[in-house]
């Protein structure tokens, strides 16, 4: 999506016309964009820079603390050139049969395709014109990387007099072949809208009707660069295949089944048709590859050889039996109301509303919780089952909680982070303050009050307070008044000496960096700040100008959550 909101733009282009590095400043005023929108670009570009895109370098042209961007196997991406895969990334980032994927095996249409625009692929872009352009376009694009090497097919098409290219679009690749090869007889066969106002020529025919390696070698940089950018336009197919496994339970029939479990057994227990075989099959295999299951040799009672599926450390986290259990936040996260704003974000940078999920969804992300109990409860079970996670390490946390006697969780949700702190440090008085709808229908018990209110109206005073993935989700100028706010609440307090608590994520720490990838969830979960809210993933230095700005004066940060770190602040 991200890829995609680029090439709306035309960064690509852009850079690509400038000729020299690009700082920032010259790309966001080459687009046109506002200044306010800069922010974003900037974190958008940071993002594409470490998954390759572009790059950046110092250069004696530019100021001395700028950095400039340049094109890397983004190179394809660019308009003016062929080839141009861009019609293809941008064809691609449609999810919705992605997210139909679980119905579709529980259902009877053809394909997810179906279930999700009601008609079959073919027949839905016959009705649908603009698509129909748009797939043809991306088909178009993909053909023209191969153009580029026809001409060394010699092998394959000088000893031929005519050929006909089946399912060939509108052209390019015949064309191509043609152009190096003039003495053939070319036919496009393909369906009749596709082809229905291509003009023939002497030797090219439309027909509507209802070894490549060496030269591989040779391609090979800009083959990879096309793969590269493939993955990264369909990398949201991989969450969809998980919350498709997740929907159909599959982590949890394989748990049961105590021993590995054969494709012929995962399918009965699924109680699924055995037409729907093969594409389980094909459904295990991406996400064998993708680690979130593992296959074992077995023999059967016929002393026959036999794959079976096993789980893995991070299949056994998405457990609906067991604690922690991570589905709820892969089935919120791939939920419709959550990717929709991703698609909007090219649309939101030329706009005017506050985020992209305001541009995709009317409403601003609390709001429209407020008014849609579904998707609140789908966003708060999400968020409780992230904060289970940590519920194993509480108890760890002597250091942080052991002297306090009271602690009030600020956002703290359904009070899973609450309810793990106090199991740990049971003298603990403990409040958890969020909005009303969120805290609605909670019980209190004898040390945990539920409040709902506004952090940024009033905070119950407390020796601790406590913010979980909170300040992400809110601007470095909102973050300076709900830290004002926490002063007062700390200063209210009795005992007069107290701290606040800050579980988030500290972007730059060299030690985390490229362990499991942790900086690229990193950046993905800033740019899904842009998407969502008005937040940022910050620096240390961006942490500590907040605490300074709002009058503390010491800070201590501690990585104990694996991409979160845990960050005391005193005043
Ligand atoms: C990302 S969630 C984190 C929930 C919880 N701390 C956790 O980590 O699981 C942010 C929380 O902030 C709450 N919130 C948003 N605006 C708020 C406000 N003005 N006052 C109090 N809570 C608010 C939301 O309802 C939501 O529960
Ligand atoms: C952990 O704290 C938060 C996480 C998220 C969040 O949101 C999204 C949204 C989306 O469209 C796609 C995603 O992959 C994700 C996430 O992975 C993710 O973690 C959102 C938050 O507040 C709104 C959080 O505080």
């Amino acid at each position: 999506m991200v890829l995609g909101c680029a090439i709306q733009l035309g960064i690509p282009d852009v850079i690509h016309s400038h000729k020299q590095p690009m700082t920032l400043s010259q790309l966001v005023s080459e687009l046109k964009l506002p200044p306010a929108k800069s922010d974003a670009i900037h974190r958008l570009m940071r993002l594409l820079v470490y998954s390759g895109f572009f790059a950046t370098t110092n250069t004696i042209l530019l100021d001395e603390n700028q950095q400039g961007y340049y094109l890397t196997p983004s190179k394809l991406l660019l308009k003016s050139e062929i080839p141009n895969l861009s019609p293809y990334v941008r064809a691609i980032v449609s999810v919705n049969p992605w997210q139909s994927l679980g119905d579709w095996f529980l259902g009877n249409e053809t394909t997810p395709f179906e279930t999700a625009h009601g008609a079959p692929m073919w027949e839905f872009f016959h009705q649908n014109l603009r698509f129909n352009n748009v797939f043809n376009e991306a088909m178009a694009s993909d053909s023209q990387i191969m153009c580029l090497v026809v001409k060394d097919c010699k092998e394959v098409f000088l000893d031929m007099d005519s050929l006909v290219d089946v399912g060939g679009g509108t052209e390019i690749i015949a064309n191509t072949i043609l152009a190096a090869f003039p003495h053939l007889k070319c036919t496009v066969l393909d369906l009749p809208h596709v082809v229905a106002n291509m003009p023939d020529t002497q030797n090219l025919k439309y027909v509507g009707e209802k070894d490549i390696s060496e030269i591989l070698q040779m391609a090979s940089e800009m083959f990879q660069a096309q793969a590269h950018i493939y993955k990264h336009a369909l990398s949201y197919a991989n969450c969809m295949v998980l919350s498709c496994a997740i929907q159909l339970g599959i982590p949890d029939v394989i748990h049961s089944h105590k021993q590995p479990m054969t494709l012929s057994q995962l399918v009965s227990q699924l109680k699924l048709p055995p037409a729907k075989s093969d594409a389980i099959y094909r459904v295990m295999r991406l996400l064998v590859y993708s680690g979130f299951f593992a296959t074992r040799e077995f023999l059967d009672e016929n002393s026959e050889s036999q794959q079976a599926y096993v789980l893995t450390p991070s299949s056994k986290l998405l457990l609906k039996s067991e604690i922690p259990n991570l589905s709820p936040f892969v089935r919120a996260m791939a939920d419709p109301v959550m990717v929709n704003p991703w698609q909007s974000l090219g649309d939101w940078i030329l706009g005017n509303e506050t985020t992209p999920f305001e541009t995709a969804h009317g409403a601003p992300m609390w709001q429209f919780c407020d008014q849609n109990p579904r998707f609140n409860n789908v966003f708060n079970e999400a968020m409780a089952s992230d904060s289970q996670m940590m519920c194993l390490v509480a108890k760890d946390c002597k250091q942080v909680f052991q002297d306090m006697n009271s602690l009030v969780d600020v956002g703290g949700g359904t009070g899973v982070i609450a309810k793990a702190i106090l199991a740990a440090f049971p003298h603990l008085k403990c409040t958890v303050l969020d909005l009303p709808q969120v805290v609605a229908n909670m019980p209190d018990t004898d040390n945990l009050k539920y409040v709902g209110g506004d952090m940024f109206h009033s905070i119950p005073s407390a020796d601790a307070i406590l913010f979980k993935h909170v300040m992400h989700n809110w601007s470095d100028e909102d973050c300076v008044k709900i830290l004002k706010k926490c002063r007062e609440a700390i200063k209210d307090n009795k005992k007069n000496e107290g701290k606040v608590v800050i579980i988030d994520i500290v972007l730059d720490r060299d030690e985390d960096e490229d362990e499991a990838n942790m900086t690229e969830v990193k950046l993905i979960y800033d740019v899904a700040m842009i998407v969502l809210l008005t937040g940022r993933e910050r620096t240390e230095k961006e942490w500590k100008k907040l605490f300074l700005e709002a009058g503390f004066m010491t800070y201590k940060i501690t990585p104990l959550f694996g991409i979160r770190s845990l960050i005391e602040i005193f005043p």
